[in-house]
């Protein structure tokens, strides 16, 4: 840093509206390397944020505050956890700055890890219990009791000795290998059918990274829902790794950076702000399911993960390796137009089977009389694996008891007061609840225009709990939604119960979607196919065929023969067709021309700027007058097309309007310094005030 030292202690240079002095440095030795800083210049021009912004989510949360030392937990804590979207946080944070900094402190901190002890909070920022009691007033934050989260345990012992891959899984290791050895930047992408036994591949390669004295990084989408893969690392390298886990206290993702940093680990496992993770000598990265949406980042910055993980391959020399069963659609054309090397599992380890799909028309079944949620063709599936004494699993893309409650008189229906949507009901609390805000407000017995009875419709986990009880009376359901989890126990009580006790079946939504191998799973089944096809997201065709690919894999892991049954009201779609066959290659073949024509990504790149406010003209306004300064700019640019505004797929959320401008074209440096250079322009425009802009490359949300 510079350190110009006034000649006479005193007088500040006369370039001091440029430079000032060095008051003190805050630690001994730099946190952040000279790899890092280039890294965070780089993310300030890719994802238009500032190089403080990109420093940042570089460091474990609470760094900024204060020294973290470790403190005793006790068995339940307070948390506070972040009630409105973090972008709205980070609004709010600057509208207190001034009058209550320890409230902006606290929501800038929520912004970023969404959760927190009461008690580590108030340690780290210096905040005190009344200012986050004034943000539960304000409905920013929520407080909850939690019980304790216990890092997995990490036995040494459990490794079934050391790994003999199939000549299928070898013949792949043994190309990878050459990579990890070379030292020279390389990108990789697995595409391995569910079960082909990709996490065998992932643990010889650490094995070989470590060998050449370098180290391994592996990003999971989710740790609570990966806790066998976490197992299974734990037994191969124990003490070696550490694991950034989104649910550990400030305090241990200190102390789980700091071990990393000091090279007293090589191996990383973590959800994906582990890509920042500071090893020193990086040989391997690993992107295990590398198509989840997780791995993008919603907050500043908006980063993905993939595109971190290149950077540093590259000035590391080392190994990116993205793994998936249904890969995302860029990086397969990424794979197709030579930019990554295509390696492949077409069949599973041991030569077991992907499960066959039968597909029940539910249209028929409304027909026939079946308004309820389990087709004919499924229970009869289920029938004979309780016989069997095999197991199922039952997966439900929804969370919830009953999704609306509407009036069966008037049609009155509830929506949230601060979000343009429907709340929805749920029984656990019996409070009707936006997904969104978190608002809430008791249910009712009658209609609150015309007193009339009030009627639940659609189906969440707990109605079809009730209805596979009439359906199967005595059978054994285990239930795994966000609610029954939230609760009182964890996924790995719940999965624990399912795999030691035999229950019949394990009823969820996504969190049973993935990840799970369980040899005594015979049978699958997706009650409802359609919900998530029918989104205006060009992403919706991809999500569907991944997810429900995803879950039809945990069938016929053992053993033992499976199989998979979907329910749709619209068996004829392509896309429904081409999960039941789990080809995904056909399906990126259709994916890849739809998007072609339609000039969305991966063909063709795009950058949304979305402005939010509580005016929803001064919103539209401040829109229309991003367009033109856009269009001002790129007059004369072939390949740029502006789209929008259009209001964002959620349009009010807690109160404030949101509209969405989408920029398709080619990804370019000059057009990303004319995007940043109009929202920098926007935000001092004094018509616009209260019209929040931020711009996002590769959005998610659209
Ligand atoms: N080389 C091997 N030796 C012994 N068992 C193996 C080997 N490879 C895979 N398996 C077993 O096969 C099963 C599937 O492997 P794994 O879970 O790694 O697959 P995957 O490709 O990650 O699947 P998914 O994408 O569905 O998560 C596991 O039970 C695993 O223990
Ligand atoms: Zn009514
Ligand atoms: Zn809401």
């Amino acid at each position: 840093m510079l350190s110009v030292t006034p000649d006479d202690g005193t007088k500040p240079p006369d370039d001091a509206r440029v430079l000032k002095y060095i008051d003190a440095a805050l630690d001994a030795s730099p946190v952040l390397g000279a790899e890092q800083l280039k890294l965070a210049l780089w993310m300030s021009d890719r994802f238009f944020c500032t190089v403080y912004d990109a420093a940042k989510a570089m460091l474990p949360a609470g760094m900024w505050f204060k020294d973290g030392v470790r403190r005793s937990r006790d068995k339940t804590v307070t948390m506070a956890v972040l009630d409105i979207p973090a972008e709205e946080a980070l609004i709010l944070a600057g509208q207190k700055k001034k009058k209550a900094p320890q409230q902006a402190h606290i929501l800038e901190l929520l912004s970023q890890i969404g959760a927190a002890d009461v008690k580590e909070i108030t340690y780290f920022t210096g905040a005190s219990r009344r200012s986050v009691k004034a943000l539960a007033d304000l409905g920013a934050v929520a407080l909850e009791e939690r019980e304790v989260f216990r890092r997995p345990e990490v036995k040494s012992s459990t490794a079934d000795g050391p790994i003999v891959l199939s000549p299928a899984q070898q013949a792949v290791f043994d190309s990878l290998k050459q990579f990890v050895k070379a030292g020279a930047p390389e990108a990789a992408l697995l595409y391995g059918v569910t079960g082909s036994g990709k996490t065998s591949v992932y643990i010889r390669l650490i094995e070989e990274a470590l060998k050449s004295g370098r180290d391994a990084v592996v990003l999971v989408p989710e740790i609570a829902l990966t806790p066998q893969m976490i197992a299974t690392f734990g037994a191969y390298f124990g003490d070696n790794i550490a694991v950034l886990h989104s649910a550990l206290g400030i305090g241990e993702r200190y102390d789980e950076w700091r071990r990393i940093n000091s090279g007293l680990v090589h191996v990383v496992v973590g959800t994906r702000s582990a890509v920042f993770a500071p090893v020193k000598n990086l040989g391997l990265l690993i992107i295990d399911e590398e198509q989840e949406h997780t791995y993008k980042s919603e907050n500043t910055p908006r980063y993905h993960a993939r595109d971190i993980a290149k950077f540093r391959c590259v000035s590391a020399g080392a190994l990116l390796l993205l793994g998936s069963a249904t890969p995302s659609v860029e990086s397969m054309y990424s794979a197709s137009s030579g930019k990554y090397r295509l390696f492949r599992l077409d069949n599973r380890y041991n030569a077991r089977e992907l499960p066959p799909v039968l597909i029940a028309d539910m249209k028929k079944e409304l027909k026939n009389g079946n308004g309820g949620s389990i087709s004919t063709l499924l229970l009869n599936e289920l029938r004979d694996n309780i016989e069997r004494g095999e197991q199922s699993i039952l997966f439900l893309n929804r969370r919830g008891a009953s999704t609306l409650i509407a009036c069966g008189e008037c049609g009155y229906t509830f929506t949230c007061p601060r979000c343009s949507v429907s709340v929805t009901y749920h029984s656990a609390n019996r409070r009707l609840m936006c997904h969104y805000c978190g608002y809430s407000e008791p249910a009712r017995d009658s209609c609150p225009d015309c007193g009339g009875k009030l009627k639940y419709i659609g189906t969440g986990t707990q109605k079809v709990e009730e209805e596979l009880e009439a359906l199967l009376p005595g059978v054994g359901v285990i239930r795994m939604d966000t609610d029954t989890v939230s609760l009182s126990n964890t996924h790995e009580e719940h999965l624990t119960r399912f795999r030691e006790k035999k229950v019949p079946i394990l009823l969820g939504t996504q969190m049973v979607a993935k990840g799970l191998d369980f040899e005594n799973v015979t049978l699958v089944g997706v009650l409802s196919a359609d919900q998530m096809l029918y989104i205006s997201d060009y992403r919706a065709h991809e999500r569907t065929f991944s997810l429900i690919t995803q879950v039809v894999g945990r069938s016929g892991r053992g053993m033992k023969p499976g199989r998979a049954v979907i329910q749709t009201f619209t068996p004829e779609n392509e896309v429904i067709r081409l999960a039941a066959r789990q080809d995904y290659d056909s399906f990126y073949i259709r994916e890849i021309e739809l998007r072609r024509l339609a000039g969305s990504p991966p063909v063709f790149d795009l950058i949304s700027l979305t402005a939010s406010g509580a005016d929803e003209i001064g919103v539209m306004r401040g829109c229309m007058k991003l367009r033109a300064a856009l269009e001002n700019y790129f007059r004369g640019l072939g390949d740029v097309r502006l789209l929008g505004p259009a209001p964002a797929a959620v349009a009010k959320v807690n109160n404030r309007y949101r509209y969405r401008l989408s920029v398709c074209c080619r990804n370019s440096r000059q057009v990303r310094d004319t995007v940043a250079h109009v929202v920098r322009e926007f935000a001092k425009d004094k018509e616009c005030r209260g019209v929040h802009v931020y711009a996002d490359a590769d959005p998610y949300e659209l």
